[in-house]
């Protein structure tokens, strides 16, 4: 089981008076579930709070998102498929998470371009560099100011969402291995692979433990950096 880790408190890669917190983590980390239960404890600590979820959450996004997951886009190629996650992702940071940022609203994320590095690069098979500068110009260089990674091993994500559920869940076991491996290996742990391809904050939490637990940290690392105590 990897070690639980803190994000370091570095100065925030892109200036702007909002905040950008991104929730990542292999399918069945229970990301959807922290996200609300975030927001609803953000909100109620008198933030001004914007949810959304990449691929999707604006009109065009949404419409990309049922491409890429439905069963019936097989012949979809891994190279095509990475366009169109980025394809999603600039129109959610032009349409949404830019224009958040600017007003100094909290912007929080369920999932973003880690995904992709992950999933289409580590596991996938493209090279990391070339989808970390896809990634650039998707997102004009943008990154979490916090990145919090909900790790989970494979058995336990399976028990929670049981078969897959669209095009991406219904890859193989040796997949969703290396995309577990990949979330830790590609934000700098493991010693692994170019952590540069992601440099941003991150903290990863052990997703295993029942959804109480994995919130309240959660609100440890989130009211850490925002300044907000655990129970606000
Ligand atoms: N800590 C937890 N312990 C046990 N079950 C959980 C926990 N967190 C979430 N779940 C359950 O696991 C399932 C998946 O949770 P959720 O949809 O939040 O995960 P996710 O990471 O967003 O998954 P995906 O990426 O596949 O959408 C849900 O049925 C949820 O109720
Ligand atoms: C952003 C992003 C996502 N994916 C995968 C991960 C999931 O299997 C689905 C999205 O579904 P969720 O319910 O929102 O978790 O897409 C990916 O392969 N690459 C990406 O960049």
């Amino acid at each position: 089981m990897p070690e639980e880790s803190t994000a370091p408190s570095t100065p925030r890669p892109h200036p702007h008076p909002g905040f950008f917190l991104a929730l990542e983590g292999p399918d069945g980390g229970g990301k959807t579930t922290q996200a609300a239960r975030l927001v609803a404890w953000l909100r109620e600590a008198g933030l001004d709070v914007v949810a959304c979820h990449d691929p999707g959450s604006t009109v065009v996004g949404e419409r990309l998102r049922q491409i890429v997951l439905d069963r019936a886009s097989v012949h979809l190629s891994i190279r095509a498929e990475v366009f169109i996650y980025m394809a999603s992702r600039a129109q959610l940071v032009d349409e949404v998470i830019r224009p958040s940022l600017a007003a100094g609203r909290v912007v929080v994320t369920d999932r973003f371009l880690l995904s992709s590095l992950v999933y289409q690069g580590y596991a996938g098979g493209l090279p990391l560099g070339l989808v970390a500068d896809l990634g650039r110009a998707a997102t004009d260089g943008l990154l979490p100011d916090l990145t919090l990674i909900l790790d989970v091993p494979l058995d336990a994500a399976r028990r929670r969402v049981g078969p897959g559920r669209d095009r991406i869940e219904d890859r193989p076991d040796s997949y969703r291995r290396l995309v577990r491996e990949g979330f830790l290996d590609v934000a700098g742990r493991g010693g692994g692979v170019e952590p540069a391809a992601y440099a941003a904050p991150v903290a990863v939490l052990d997703a295993q433990q029942d959804a109480e637990a994995v919130f309240d940290r959660i609100k440890s690392e989130v009211g850490r950096v925002l300044g907000i105590g655990p129970r606000a």
